[in-house]
């Protein structure tokens, strides 16, 4: 048996999680949120060195169709959401061995079934030959008022973290935020949620 996988990518607030999840709940196709492996390791390591990142053991589990990422026994998926993490796990995604480590990980689980996954450079870098790729867009103020309303945080915040997190990942050199070859472009800006996943619906 082989793997059918979609990807999603695109900047932070774009909505890629969010329809990621319905395609989980409504068309039974795992989840696999490679943000929250670079949140991981931003969480669990102080100073982030290969020889550290080569010991940690992350584990996964796959519960409802979603991955848990887990950590000495504790699943770290809704303990990692606050900008501060975020902002870390920016930084650190500059380098290539947690670049590596991350796409590694994130194939392992990809192995065999139905899967969506998204990222930034999911269908660029992670999959290059995903079965449909997409890239989904906001604008900034949409993407920053949609986050503070969810984290309960400051607008102005918002659009300060957000600015500096899309300038980090579009400009990196390696794996830089990009519409993979080939992605379908979604600005979701004016797009309700049910919306969105229509339209990407509409492509199969
Ligand atoms: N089309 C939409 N209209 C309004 N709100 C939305 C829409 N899509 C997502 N949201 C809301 O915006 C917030 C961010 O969405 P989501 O977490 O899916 O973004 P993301 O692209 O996965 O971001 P990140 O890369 O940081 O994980 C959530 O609170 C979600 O409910
Ligand atoms: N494929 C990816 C996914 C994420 N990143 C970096 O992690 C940060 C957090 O991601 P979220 O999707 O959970 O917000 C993000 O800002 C990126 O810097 C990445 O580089 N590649």
């Amino acid at each position: 048996m082989s793997s059918f996988i979609i990807t999603i990518d695109g900047p932070s607030g774009a909505g890629k999680s969010t329809i990621c999840k319905m395609f989980s709940i409504n068309d039974g196709f795992v989840h696999i949120d490679t943000g929250k492996i670079y949140r991981s390791i931003a969480y669990i390591l102080k100073e982030v060195t290969e020889e550290e990142l080569n010991k940690l053991e992350l584990d996964f589990k796959i519960e409802n169709l979603q991955v848990l990422f887990i950590y000495k026994g504790k699943i770290l998926n809704d303990i990692i959401l606050s900008e501060d993490i975020a902002k870390k796990a920016s930084t650190i995604a500059k380098n290539e061995f947690v670049r590596d480590f991350v796409n590694k990980l994130a194939r392992t689980i990809a192995q065999e079934g139905k899967f969506v996954i998204d990222g930034r450079d999911a269908g660029s870098v992670i999959f290059p030959n995903a079965n449909i790729k997409f890239y989904l867009d906001a604008k900034l103020e949409e993407r920053a008022k949609r986050r503070s309303k969810e984290l309960s945080v400051d607008y102005s915040q918002s659009i300060k973290s957000l600015s500096c997190r899309d300038e980090q990942d579009t400009q990196r050199k390696i794996a830089p935020l990009v519409v993979p070859k080939g992605a379908i472009i979604i600005d979701t800006t004016f797009l309700s949620v049910e919306e969105v996943y229509n339209k990407i619906k509409s492509y199969f």
